[in-house]
């Protein structure tokens, strides 16, 4: 679906993008995570033809984003910054967008209200909390049915339940109509439940970027208990950290959970417990990066 090739943007000298390559597959939910500057929203702006790439290129189903009208009529975006007619009601709104986006679904939008009770569809949107503010975008933005989704921070700022139900809807359009969706936001955490595909950036390029599948088949956390000294790992599988409290250990391993599992069981005559135990992804991330040189936990916290 979004094709970025060695993307390149400079502002004024500075490089606020640097060789961008990434991959986001048809119905995915690709989560755009990095620290503050790392260049997300830089990036946004070109996947959806606001700016146009010093070098490089953008494609949308194959075709170049840049003033591409009927590329763009396909793709809602939600940015950072919001921005209202002056006077505009959410009413004003839907009509505005149903005149522009040939998609759009009028029927879909007055089911949905009863999703965004707070929100009183006559008032001016420039009256309402920045939280209303936000709900009322993503109502809009999902109501174009568009087959790109693309969200800067969708739920900062949102109350838990706004959040959930922001993620379900998102979801459930993904598996309904294949949507993609691209999400950008400073939490791993957030993403970890929604995202199948996670893409970190940092300083202008895309470090890494892996599907959640991939991620977690990859890498283990297991616990050891050994009746006497120190539990060993079969030579096949790379430890990446061990630490032990008493006779505990607990080792982080590159290997399949399963097979690391079966591995340590049959290697060790003496052990008391084997144990496997979840990773969060930002731990994943954390250990798959921790050979190369970069402050990860920077990045991550
Ligand atoms: N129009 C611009 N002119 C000059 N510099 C810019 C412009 N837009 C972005 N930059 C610079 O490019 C870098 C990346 O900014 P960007 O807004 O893309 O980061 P971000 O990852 O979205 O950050 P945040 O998480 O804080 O929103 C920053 O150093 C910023 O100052």
């Amino acid at each position: 679906m979004i094709q970025v090739n060695n993307v390149v943007k400079d502002f004024d000298g500075f490089r606020a993008l640097d060789g961008v390559n990434m991959k986001v597959e048809k119905g995915s939910i690709y989560g755009l995570v990095g620290p503050n500057g790392a260049g997300k929203s830089t990036l946004i702006r070109h996947l959806t033809g606001v700016y146009r790439p010093d070098q490089g290129e953008i494609l949308i189903e194959g075709e170049p984003i840049y003033e591409n009208r009927e590329v763009k009529a396909r793709i809602s975006y939600i940015p950072d910054d919001l921005f209202y007619f002056l006077q505009a009601d959410t009413m004003v709104m839907m009509k505005y967008y149903r005149g522009i986006y040939p998609n759009f679904d009028e029927k879909m939008f007055f089911r949905m209200q009863e999703f965004f009770p707070s929100i009183d569809v006559k008032r001016n949107i420039r009256r309402l909390s920045k939280g209303m503010q936000k709900q009322v975008a993503f109502w809009l933005a999902i109501c174009c049915r568009p087959e790109l989704i693309i969200l800067d921070e969708p739920v900062d700022g949102l109350d838990p339940v706004m959040r959930r139900q922001i993620w379900s809807i998102l979801m459930s359009e993904v598996a309904e109509h294949k949507m993609t969706v691209l999400v950008s936001s400073h939490n791993l955490r957030e993403l970890e439940d929604v995202c199948d595909h996670v893409g970190i950036m940092n300083k202008g390029s895309i470090m890494i970027e892996r599907s959640l599948m991939e991620l977690q088949g990859n890498i283990s956390k297991v616990q050891i208990a050994c009746q006497t000294g120190m539990p060993k790992m079969p030579k096949e599988f790379e430890v990446l950290h061990m630490s032990n409290s008493g006779r505990v250990y607990t080792m982080i391993v590159k290997g399949n959970p399963k097979e690391v599992a079966r591995a340590v069981s049959a290697e060790e005559d003496n052990l008391a417990i084997v144990d496997i135990l979840p990773l969060t992804l930002e731990e994943i991330f954390i250990y798959e990066m921790g050979g190369a040189d970069y402050e990860v936990k920077d990045i991550l916290f």
